[in-house]
């Protein structure tokens, strides 16, 4: 079937939407590591084999997620959040594998796949002597957006969001970092998306503040049908908000499913009736080495096993 979505701020869009919203196959990004800055141990480094002066960033990920469907990443710092959203938004190109949405490709497709997709991230770049409703409205004439109809929506989305009508006309520099994280997201908010990235949208923000956003994102997926891809470290905000979560290590998708699937899962490997908590599904899952039932037995208990690798690894390090 295919549909035409109206965005309030975009020409009209047509999309199939029996298809997949995101199908990502294979996909890696392989970085140079930086040479570093001393004779000594940049001649160490340069004898290194190739494959020890990259990192594997992402790591032949594949991952499909279905049209209003909000799926979690989740990861230790630097396994590869980041780098995974910044691919599917057209600002990364992959080395191996494939991305589309909506059966649009990343590469051959950019154009379009810019206009489907929205990503918020926290080093969102904003005129910083100028107020959040200056900032917006000069978005929202990026995307042909009647100043009227922008001025009101601005308005409803900063309110939402819980900013005091006195901070939306006051410079943005004056803001706190959490403020101006809020006026990041309106940005998003702002134009609908079809697809949404969100990169730890919530980092920083005070509790209300953090539901304020969680609400806002259930709301576009329920009225907008938006699909929503988001990274936290927030493991109460992937329970409350996701359909599914994915756990990332090194680059590598270690796990995928709902968070009750998760918890029972983790459970049963930890030999417990109940489920596991989701900070215990993150410890087993981004852990030195997966943790086996042999290695449960081997040590008597989850708990065991899981510090004896870690000691492992700190001896080998
Ligand atoms: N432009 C780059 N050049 C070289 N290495 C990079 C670059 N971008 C990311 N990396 C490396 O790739 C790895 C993954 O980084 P990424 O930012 O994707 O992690 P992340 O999971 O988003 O981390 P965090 O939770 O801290 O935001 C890290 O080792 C990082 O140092």
């Amino acid at each position: 079937m295919v549909a035409t979505m109206k965005n309030p701020l975009l020409d009209e869009i047509t999309i199939d939407v029996t298809r997949d919203a995101v199908v990502i196959d294979g996909v890696s990004k392989i970085f140079k590591k930086p040479r570093p800055m001393f004779g000594w141990l940049r001649k160490k480094a340069d004898a290194e084999k190739p494959e020890k002066q990259e990192i594997r960033a992402v790591d032949r990920v594949s991952l499909t997620i279905k049209r209003r469907e909000i799926v979690g990443i989740l990861g230790a710092n630097g396994s590869g959040k980041s780098t995974l959203i910044r691919m599917i938004s057209t600002l990364l190109i992959p080395d191996e594998g494939s991305v589309s949405v909506f059966g649009y490709d990343v590469i051959k497709d950019e154009r379009m796949i810019q206009r489907l997709i929205n990503r918020v991230s926290v080093e969102a770049s904003f005129f910083k002597k100028l107020s959040p409703m200056e900032n917006l409205l000069y978005a929202a004439r990026l995307y042909n957006m009647p100043g009227a109809e922008a001025r009101e929506r601005i308005n409803m989305i900063l309110g939402r969001l819980g900013i005091k009508p006195d901070r939306i006309n006051a410079p943005l520099e004056n803001m706190s970092r959490g403020m101006q994280q809020k006026v990041a997201i309106a940005r998003a908010f702002l134009t609908s998306p079809i697809v949404l990235l969100l990169d730890e949208p919530t980092t920083g923000l005070d509790p209300r503040s953090k539901i304020d956003v969680q609400n806002f994102v259930n709301e576009l997926r329920d009225v907008h049908d938006a699909t929503i891809l988001i990274t936290t470290h927030d493991m109460d905000e992937a329970e409350a908000l996701c359909d599914r979560v994915s756990i990332i290590d090194q680059g590598r998708l270690m796990a995928l499913g709902t968070t009750e699937d998760l918890k029972r899962q983790v459970g049963l490997l930890m030999g417990r009736e109940e489920p596991a908590t989701m900070n215990e599904v993150f410890m087993h899952y981004t852990a030195t080495r997966q943790i086996t039932e042999e290695d449960i037995k081997r040590y008597g208990s989850w708990e065991r096993a899981f510090e004896a690798l870690e000691a492992e690894r700190e001896e080998e390090e």
